[in-house]
């Protein structure tokens, strides 16, 4: 059976290439990053060093005591001083057990702390990332950081690296030991040593290239199975699983083509590692064997040596997977503090320039409204052979008054209404609330003053109220009940617990329309000064639309507002109507005014605009 060529060209792919290109990380570099977080629990792991490093003297010691047992008891028949070292041995063997015991106990919990806070701390931080991040980032990708690269961490500083500190500290006793009961006995039992420092130098770069590129592809796997989660309705009803299975099926393979060539360099290594000592301590038999012939060495001393020698085989072939572990947490370090590392808007930007000072300064305390002088935007990833795709935005939101946005479908009408809450940040101009420049405000205090509904309600797996009071988070029960009944959300008391009932995740239980009004009570919850409402009712049908509206009207009444509209029904909403076309506010008026003004507005209005290629206006 041939295997299938995934033709996939990966997120994770790409990644290495540039990863590649900007040279070999240093595994030592990247692990160091953990040292904050390892402080926390250093004390604990300078006790569980010492903890192996003591059960190591008395693996160590051993040998010794057998190699006095054949030279003494044994070779002079002494059975009354045999039971002695008998039991020093039983002893060392107890000690041993005890101090492998305290070692695994100690770093235990301090361990799950740690990994926590380094949680919590990627948590926090993709909650401050602006939109612009997450637009860039697979879902997967996160996910993967925040579990299995936790794990990999946290089992790095549990084993591999108190293993490495131990390991390396009982090769060197074991060195000095084995020099001292027979220096060329010594030599022989060392002689791999340099081949294998230029192996394992040479299958760390190869390995570690290897390690980031499955870890990247962990990821990418991640987001295709979270997205065909997500949208298995959609799969089910085009009947795309099965290339959804196939996309998973070429993903999983890449992957697993990948891990194979990790195992393949690691067996390599393996091979050396454990091959050639192996070849260095048949050759010191031969050679012990032959000068104890020769009197030159006693019985006891070979023994001695050669238990010495095999108690190093543990630490020499331990170190292929400590290797390869250290590069996998090495990665999952860079991959980690890849997030962290990513920098966060500034919250209060300086004024644009002191006049836009002044004027926020004067301007402090009165009621203006919502203003946006000449903004424009594009978006970071936007090819740059287009046009930014607001060029140049002048509109006045009167203080209490409802504006409706509309535009040709993909005209830009979501983009502006982001930019008030600062989900995207505006490349020019200003936006000013009330005469205040919303970069001068803390994101906090904007989002509280400014309270949105999108046109895509996501909802999230908690309570009817929970969800809700997301708008509010100090309202009580009356402006919960009073921001349903704005929406019509009379569905609710019919739910099995009321608002208290589980809407499960994303609110999937729920319908479009039922969800979407729960949006809209959220956005409304707070009696907020300035709303921004993204087409709110497109999933209604037309009584309950008429009847949102009515509720919504005494809503729109105390604030001032923003809603992108669609349909005429919304748009009668408004005081005034603007039209967003080219990147430009293109006409402001009533909707009457336009309708005799703008050709171009009673093509949006008639439907005929659907007709119209995106971005091309007729007027
Ligand atoms: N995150 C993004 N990154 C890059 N381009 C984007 C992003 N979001 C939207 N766009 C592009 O910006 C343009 C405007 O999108 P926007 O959603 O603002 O239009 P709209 O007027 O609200 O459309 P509609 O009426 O269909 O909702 C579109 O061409 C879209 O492809």
């Amino acid at each position: 059976m041939t295997e299938p060529q995934p033709t996939l060209t990966t997120m994770a792919e790409n990644r290495q290439d540039h990863a590649s290109a900007t040279g070999h990380r240093s595994t030592v570099r990247s692990l160091l990053r953990l040292r904050p977080y390892a402080r926390a629990v250093r004390r604990q792991l300078t006790v569980s060093v010492t903890a192996a490093v003591l059960a190591m003297m008395s693996v160590l010691a051993v040998p010794v005591v057998l190699g006095r047992i054949v030279d003494g008891p044994l070779a002079e028949h002494d059975l009354a001083g045999l039971w002695p070292l008998a039991g020093l041995l039983l002893l060392l063997g107890l000690v041993e057990a005890a101090l492998f015991y305290t070692r695994r106990v100690v770093l235990a919990r301090p361990l799950a702390g740690l990994e926590t806070a380094m949680r919590g701390d990627l948590f926090a931080k993709l909650q401050r990332l602006p939109v612009s991040f997450h637009d860039r980032w697979g879902s997967g990708q996160l996910l993967s950081r925040a579990t299995a690269d936790m794990y990999t961490m946290r089992l790095f500083l549990a084993f591999p690296l108190v293993f490495l500190i131990v390991n390396s500290v009982m090769f060197l006793a074991g060195t000095v030991v084995m020099f001292t009961q027979d220096w060329r006995l010594a030599l022989i039992v060392l002689m791999p040593a340099a081949p294998l420092f230029v192996l394992t130098r040479r299958f760390e770069a190869g390995y570690s290239g290897a390690s980031r590129l499955a870890q990247d592809q962990n990821g990418d796997l991640a987001t295709v199975v979270e997205e065909s989660i997500l949208g298995i309705r959609v799969l089910k009803a085009f009947g795309r699983h099965r290339s959804m299975a196939e996309r998973f099926r070429a993903q999983s393979h890449l992957l697993r083509r990948t891990e194979l060539r990790k195992a393949h360099l690691l067996a390599n290594l393996w091979a050396v590692i454990v091959g050639l000592p192996e070849i260095a301590l048949g050759c010191a038999l031969a050679v012990g064997a032959y000068l104890v012939a020769h009197d030159e060495l006693s019985a006891g001393t070979l023994v001695a040596f050669l238990s010495t020698a095999l108690a190093l085989r543990w630490p020499v072939e331990s170190l292929g997977w400590l290797l390869a572990y250290a590069n996998e947490a090495a990665t999952a370090t860079d991959r980690f503090f890849e997030v962290l590392d990513e920098p966060e808007p500034a919250d209060q930007a300086e004024p644009a320039s002191p006049d836009t000072a002044t004027a926020t300064a004067t301007a402090l305390g009165t009621t203006d409204g919502i203003r946006f002088t000449g903004v424009r935007f594009r978006y970071p990833d936007a090819p740059d052979d287009t046009p930014d795709l607001l060029c140049g935005i002048d509109l006045h939101i009167r203080s209490g008054e409802t504006m409706a946005l509309v535009g040709a479908t993909g005209s830009g009408k979501t983009t502006l209404t982001a930019l008030l809450p600062r989900l995207y940040e505006a490349t020019a101009g200003t936006i000013t609330l009330d005469g205040r420049d919303i970069r001068e405000l803390p994101r906090e205090r904007l989002r509280e003053l400014v309270a949105v509904a999108f046109e895509e309600p996501t909802l999230f797996s908690a309570t009817v109220r929970e969800n809700v009071l997301m708008g509010a988070p100090g309202a009580g029960d009356d402006q919960l009940l009073a921001a349903l009944a704005t929406a019509q959300a009379g569905f609710v008391e019919k739910l099995p617990a009321g608002v208290d009932t589980e809407v499960g995740e994303q609110g999937l239980s729920l319908s479009g329309g039922q969800r979407q009004r729960l949006a809209l009570a959220r956005a409304v919850v707070g009696d907020p000064a300035f709303l921004v409402l993204d087409d709110p009712l497109s999933a209604l049908d037309v009584h309950t639309e008429a009847l949102v509206e009515r509720a919504l009207r005494e809503v729109l009444g105390s604030t001032t507002a923003l809603v992108v509209a669609h349909r005429p029904s919304t748009v009668l909403l408004a005081d005034r109507v603007a039209v967003l076309a080219d990147g430009r506010i293109e006409a402001v008026g009533t909707h009457q005014e336009l309708l005799h003004s703008s050709a171009h507005y009673r093509e949006l209005m008639s439907g005929e605009a659907a007709l119209v290629p995106e971005g091309s206006t007729t007027r």
